[in-house]
């Protein structure tokens, strides 16, 4: 056993919830999927794990839960090693990978209960309260009657969840849980991650979904090709990035045209709005060359650097979904 008992077990050596070293993951094809990750996650937050399709976030998870071994480097989950220690830190992480796994013609409750009643930890005499606290944490107890099959992939991954916090769980782990949810689904999934997390549970959630990251997470890492391009809290993921000039004008191919010849590169237009890089020039002159043009400006200013703009700045790419 590599496990010292309880009494005299260390304070945790290792701060962070989630603490990776040099994490790499080749796979047997000789892809690198996982490129020397350094990766922390602090206690209490919601955390972002965003990147593109084929990023790495699967494999880095996958590694973290002890599915998967690591090629080299280390990872650290609650202050322990895994896959070392997974048998004695698992049962703390609730994790929901690729949606639950689910009995149809059971009802909600009923699968919950037989989730329960697999943990050989769990007390029998407890299991019901347990179950309805679980359901009533998700919001499903008006359904919880209802078959699983009956249940849209909302509420299915609100029952993956549940399950999920059938016991106190120091860390929850979800692998892109609003994926293929329509906007409502995703509403409620985002307000059930923040809730579950302002009672203390540190929440590790990855998503393609940029919008998604900076609505719902403290603190972000952004992966492109295996590969961590930045950490940090959200709002200061973007700062240090400059924002983008934007012009609001009926007259949009000349204020483009004007906004050119003064220097403003990656220009786009759409419809009333033409938008580029902050240039290195007075904005006041750049203004004043729009009305002397007979632009008839509506709008100008420069819009704050948004998550998806730190991600174009840091890789030099478009953040592209479909990777
Ligand atoms: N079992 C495997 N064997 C070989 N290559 C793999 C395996 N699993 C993933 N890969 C490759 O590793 C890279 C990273 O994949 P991974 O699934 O970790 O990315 P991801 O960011 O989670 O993307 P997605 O959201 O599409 O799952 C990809 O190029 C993928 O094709």
């Amino acid at each position: 056993m590599d496990e010292a008992p309880a009494a005299t077990r260390q304070p945790e050596m290792v701060d962070g919830v989630i603490r990776t070293h040099a994490l790499t993951k080749r796979y047997r094809g000789g892809q690198l999927a996982v490129d020397r990750l350094d990766l922390t996650v602090p206690e209490g937050s919601v955390f972002g794990f965003l990147g593109p399709n084929g990023s790495g976030k699967t494999t880095t998870i996958r590694m973290l839960l002890g599915l998967i071994e690591p090629t080299s480097g280390t990872a650290h989950v609650l202050g322990r090693p895994v896959p070392r220690a997974a048998r004695t830190v698992l049962p703390q992480v609730g994790a929901l990978i690729e949606g639950p796994a689910l009995y149809g013609f059971l009802s909600g409750r009923d699968n919950l209960l037989r989730y329960d009643a697999a943990d050989p930890t769990a007390d029998p005499r407890t299991r019901t309260s347990r179950v309805d606290a679980a359901l009533d944490r998700v919001g499903l107890t008006a359904a919880a009657g209802k078959k699983a099959t009956a249940y849209s992939l909302g509420m299915k991954q609100r029952l993956g969840l549940a399950a999920a916090l059938l016991r106190p769980r120091r860390l929850l782990v979800l692998d892109e849980p609003t994926n293929g949810l329509d906007p409502q689904g995703m509403r409620e999934i985002r307000s059930l991650v923040r809730q579950l997390a302002s009672d203390g549970t540190t929440v590790f959630v990855s998503s393609h979904l940029l919008d998604e990251i900076e609505q719902m997470c403290t603190h972000a890492a952004v992966m492109a090709h295996g590969r961590l391009v930045a950490q940090g809290p959200v709002p200061e993921l973007a700062t240090g990035v400059r924002g983008r000039l934007v012009v609001t004008t009926p007259d949009a191919g000349e204020a483009a045209r004007v906004l050119k010849e003064q220097g403003v590169g990656d220009l786009v237009v759409t419809g009333d709005r033409v938008s580029g890089q902050v240039p290195e020039r007075d904005l006041a002159e750049v203004n004043a060359a729009l009305v002397t043009a007979g632009v008839r400006v509506r709008g100008f200013g420069v819009e704050r650097a948004s998550l998806e703009d730190a991600f174009v700045a840091l890789t030099g790419e478009g953040f592209d979904v479909a990777g």
